[in-house]
């Protein structure tokens, strides 16, 4: 079986508090976004090895941590599953704020639910999604949610951008997430995110922002000059994705966004959504 993981952009995203677990209250809107990794799940024979290839971009840390490898063990220990053969190929960028390796553990349990036949209804899927990532959960149904809580509980929103003209530019800085919390302070959030976000996208510049790119910016001003010159392009709403490093420019109305002039080593994701 062969699927697709696609990245997530985050319109909006407010900090808002300490829980006991450790972690933060957050409130966002998460969207899909086209930029995908292809992931290969083949069973194998009883009594061979589950395997992991990878291939693309290279993913630092052990592969045996791998989410993909992560989300079968999950399941197996619950469903006794075969051996298995995964092949990830890697495209998303790591540490960009794209969800691209929580996609990645959700779209292998996915997989591993059809493949096998588990029926596992989206709710169950999405509790052992949560327990491999906060950012996870969102790729099970993969449609606009307003999330909160960890950012792995939603509810649903009417926010259609199919056909926007989008340009991604990841400046090869990896921001791992656990960091760009540590830089942030909760507070309530600033407006009311899915109240901002039903007005014209036009209005959002001066509503809907990213606690995360305040509080990176200043430590990374090569962000604050990729919105600037996505504004200068002609974006109606620019912003980091999540915990960055990965700023996004919307052109709505226009068949693709305009050409930048970038460092060649810049990974530029140029679409409609
Ligand atoms: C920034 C976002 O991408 C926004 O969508 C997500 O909140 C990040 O989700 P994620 O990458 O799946 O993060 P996890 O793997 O669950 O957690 C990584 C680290 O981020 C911090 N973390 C994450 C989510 C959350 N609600 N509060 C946190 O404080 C914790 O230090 C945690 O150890
Ligand atoms: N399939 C995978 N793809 C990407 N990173 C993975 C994968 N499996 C495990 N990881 C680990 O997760 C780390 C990336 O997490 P981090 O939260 O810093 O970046 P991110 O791109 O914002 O994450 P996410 O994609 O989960 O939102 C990598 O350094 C890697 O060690």
């Amino acid at each position: 079986m062969l699927v697709f993981p696609n990245a997530k952009l985050n319109l909006g995203l407010y900090v808002t508090g300490q829980r006991p677990d450790g972690f933060r209250n957050l409130e966002s809107v998460f969207v899909p976004l086209p930029w995908c990794d292809a992931l290969e799940v083949l069973p194998t024979p009883e009594g061979t090895e589950t395997t992991l290839a990878l291939t693309g971009i290279p993913i630092p840390g052990d592969p045996a941590t791998n989410l993909c490898r992560r989300a079968y063990e999950l399941l197996r220990a619950d469903f006794n599953l075969p051996p298995v053969q995964l092949h990830l190929h890697k495209v998303v960028p790591i540490g960009a704020g794209l969800g691209g390796g929580s996609a990645d553990a959700a779209f292998a349990l996915r997989a591993l639910n059809d493949l096998f036949q588990l029926n596992l209804p989206n709710e169950k899927l999405q509790a052992y999604a949560r327990q491999l990532g906060s950012d996870c959960a969102f790729f099970v149904v993969n449609k606009p949610v307003f999330a909160y809580e960890k950012g792995d509980v939603f509810e649903e929103i009417s926010l259609d951008l199919t056909g926007t003209a989008c340009k991604v530019v990841y400046p090869g800085l990896h921001i791992s997430t656990a960091e760009a919390y540590a830089r942030v302070t909760a507070a309530a959030p600033r407006h009311d995110l899915r109240q901002a976000l039903s007005q014209p996208l036009e209005t959002w510049r001066n509503t809907v922002s990213n606690d995360f790119e305040d509080a990176l910016t200043p430590i990374y001003p090569v962000l604050g000059e990729i919105k600037q010159q996505l504004y200068a392009a002609g974006a109606a709403y620019a912003s980091l994705s999540g915990s960055g490093s990965a700023v996004y420019g919307l052109f709505p109305g226009q068949e693709l966004p305009p050409k930048l002039e970038l460092p060649a080593q810049y990974l530029v994701w140029d679409a409609r959504l």
